[in-house]
């Protein structure tokens, strides 16, 4: 493993483009974590010294494969989980201590939702605005109807919840947790189980949800959910936590990749090759290499291909993704299955 994983990185907020977040560095962390531990009964560490911090207003990806320690973290933030060791405090309270004092404050759609199924979408969310002591009777009605309306259920509200397909559920899941206002959001797996447009809809919804100044934590197993969602993230592997930082900073710590596309792909090869580029991969017309170092002059390498004779159609560094830091800080694929 790389040495770098050993030992979890804070990726600088001020190092990489701007991530149009509008989130200061230095603001309040809604979360912070420090040396979070958690080792079930059976011996397993599902989660092992985890240094968490999610700034105050961000959208904040909890990014790992199937098995990390993401659903056991968040169960420890809402105190459903006692730490083995180590401490948590969410929106400025120690959890579990202040557990009761600040959770009226956090909306959480933890494990698939359950509701009754012989209830209708709306019955079920009045039901729940009841059992609320603090809620108003009086703006119940509008209440839910603004929740059912805000997360696309209001045409089905008045059916069964026992017919609504799982992406219908999880909606509702939401609806429940914004039947106040909350000032974070603790979402695991929101999209798990939607088809594209259900994950489409969420995914806008967590958008404005955050602009409106909700903090958003999000877990995901999907690299591509997390950038298009997330201005902040944090990675882990295994129950540790590999980096966090603005998602635009972590994919800048992925080099990247050299691509050139020629119907002269072997010369390109040769030439790259010649001109020290590591891992090169020719794919048809395609000759891709690791991005050379930001020290090198690009436009040099690009006419050495055209004095080869190499007919360069096109020439330029892809930008690394949060898959390719992934790998880079793991030496591993981004295992999907765990
Ligand atoms: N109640 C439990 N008792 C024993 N081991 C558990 C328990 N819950 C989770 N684990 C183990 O802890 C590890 C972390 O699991 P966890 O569910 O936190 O990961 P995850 O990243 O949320 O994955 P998933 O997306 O699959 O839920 C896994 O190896 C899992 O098998």
């Amino acid at each position: 493993m790389d040495r770098t994983a050993d030992r979890a990185a804070d990726v600088a907020p001020d190092t990489g483009p701007d991530t149009g977040s509008g989130v200061a560095p230095d603001a309040d962390p809604v979360i912070e974590t420090r040396g979070l531990t958690k080792r079930y009964r059976g011996g397993q560490l599902a989660v092992d010294g985890l240094d968490l911090r999610v700034p105050g207003g961000s959208v904040f990806g909890f990014l790992g494969p199937n098995g990390s320690g993401k659903t056991t973290t968040i169960r420890m933030l809402m105190g459903l989980v006692e730490p083995t060791s180590g401490t948590a405090r969410v929106l400025g309270s120690p959890v579990p201590a202040a557990v009761r004092t600040v959770l009226p404050h956090v909306g959480a759609l933890i494990e698939g939702p359950a509701p009754y199924g012989f209830l209708t979408g709306r019955d079920n969310l009045l039901r729940l605005d009841r059992a609320d002591p603090t809620a108003d009777p009086r703006t119940r009605r509008a209440r839910v109807e603004g929740a059912l309306e805000r997360v696309g259920l209001g045409a089905a509200a008045g059916k069964r919840a026992k017919a609504y397909s799982l992406g219908m559920k999880q909606r509702l899941g939401l609806a429940a947790a914004l039947l106040r206002p909350r000032r974070l959001l603790v979402l695991d797996e929101p999209t798990n189980g939607l088809d594209p447009q259900g994950m489409r809809e969420i995914r806008a919804l967590v958008r404005e949800l955050a602009s409106e100044g909700t903090t958003v934590f999000l877990s995901s197993h999907l690299l591509d959910e997390i950038e298009q969602v997330c201005d902040h993230a944090a990675v882990m592997a295994r129950g540790r936590l590999l980096v966090q930082g603005p998602v635009a900073a972590l994919a800048a710590r992925a080099r990247g990749r050299l691509v050139v596309t020629t119907p002269d792909p072997d010369t390109a090869a040769r030439v790259l090759r010649e001109h020290g580029a590591g891992g090169l991969a020719v794919e048809g017309e395609r000759v891709g290499a690791d991005a050379p170092p930001p020290d090198t002059e690009l436009a040099d390498l690009n006419t050495a291909l055209v004095r080869a004779g190499v007919r360069v159609r096109s020439f330029g560094v892809e930008r690394g993704t949060l898959e390719d830091a992934f790998v880079a800080l793991t030496g591993e694929g981004f295992d999907v299955a765990g």
